[in-house]
């Protein structure tokens, strides 16, 4: 059937992508990432101060998710730590798929594979990652994808699940109709995307135990991280 984009999906897509373009870890704090030494602490002590970055500017893109703002103030808190760790697996996939020249992949890669991390959990990691590249997202799949993942509504202590359901259905309708247009010769495009979401699920157990492994060896986190992991 002829799909079609409403103006006011146009609209939600482009607020969306502005915000997720808007709201970006600063230069100078990635370009860390390509200027100090490399030792175990050192990519341990960046990546927390990526992460703690990174929530930052996920609270600032999802308070732009039309409708988030209305939700409950309790579920708004709720959602942001419920999908955190899901949030910045897809950001650091994006920063680490090949297509995106940025100069990062390598050095990020690097990082992530010595940083005190149990080997067990870098399989599914890097797993996922090579997933995420193969699905060659545009900036508003990876956009809109973020946005669905921030709107689940089955994340611990949410109240009205229906409220946040109605939002999240809101982006997968135009989610779906964008993977339509957009990849025509895959007509699975779509729900290849959604199972990525179910391999994100998964990810989120393993880094609760990543997390207990690290802190077994007493490594420290940020307040921020600590508050939004219910860690320390
Ligand atoms: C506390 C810390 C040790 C930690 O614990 N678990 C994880 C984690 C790991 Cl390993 C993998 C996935 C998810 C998590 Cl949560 C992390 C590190 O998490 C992050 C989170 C976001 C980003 C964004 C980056 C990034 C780089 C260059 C450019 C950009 C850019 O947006 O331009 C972003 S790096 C980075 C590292």
């Amino acid at each position: 059937e002829k799909v079609e984009i409403t103006k006011e999906q146009q609209a939600l897509v482009k607020s969306i992508v502005d915000a997720y373009n808007r709201h970006q870890i600063p230069q100078d704090v990635t370009k860390k990432l390509l200027q100090e030494q490399y030792s175990a602490e050192e990519n341990f002590l960046l990546l927390t101060e990526m992460a703690t970055n990174q929530v930052q500017v996920l609270v600032e893109f999802t308070k732009n998710i039309p409708g988030f703002l209305s939700l409950d103030r309790e579920d708004q808190i709720a959602l942001l730590k419920g999908s955190a760790v899901e949030a910045m697996f897809l950001r650091s996939a994006q920063v680490l798929s090949k297509r995106m020249p940025n100069g990062y992949t390598e050095v990020l890669k690097e990082r992530v594979r010595n940083s005190g991390m149990s080997e067990e959990f870098m399989t599914p990691m890097f797993n996922f990652y090579k997933s995420i590249d193969e699905l060659q997202m545009v900036q508003e799949e990876q956009a809109l994808l973020t946005a669905v993942t921030i709107l689940t509504p089955d994340r611990p202590y949410v109240k009205d699940y229906q409220a946040v359901e109605r939002l999240q259905e809101t982006m997968l309708i135009v989610l779906r109709k964008l993977c339509v247009l957009q990849h025509p010769q895959d007509p699975q495009y779509f729900a290849r995307l959604l199972g990525r979401l179910t391999e994100l699920r998964t990810l989120n157990h393993y880094h609760a135990e990543m997390l207990t492994s690290w802190r077994m060896n007493d490594q420290k986190f940020t307040p921020l991280l600590c508050e939004i992991w219910d860690v320390q």
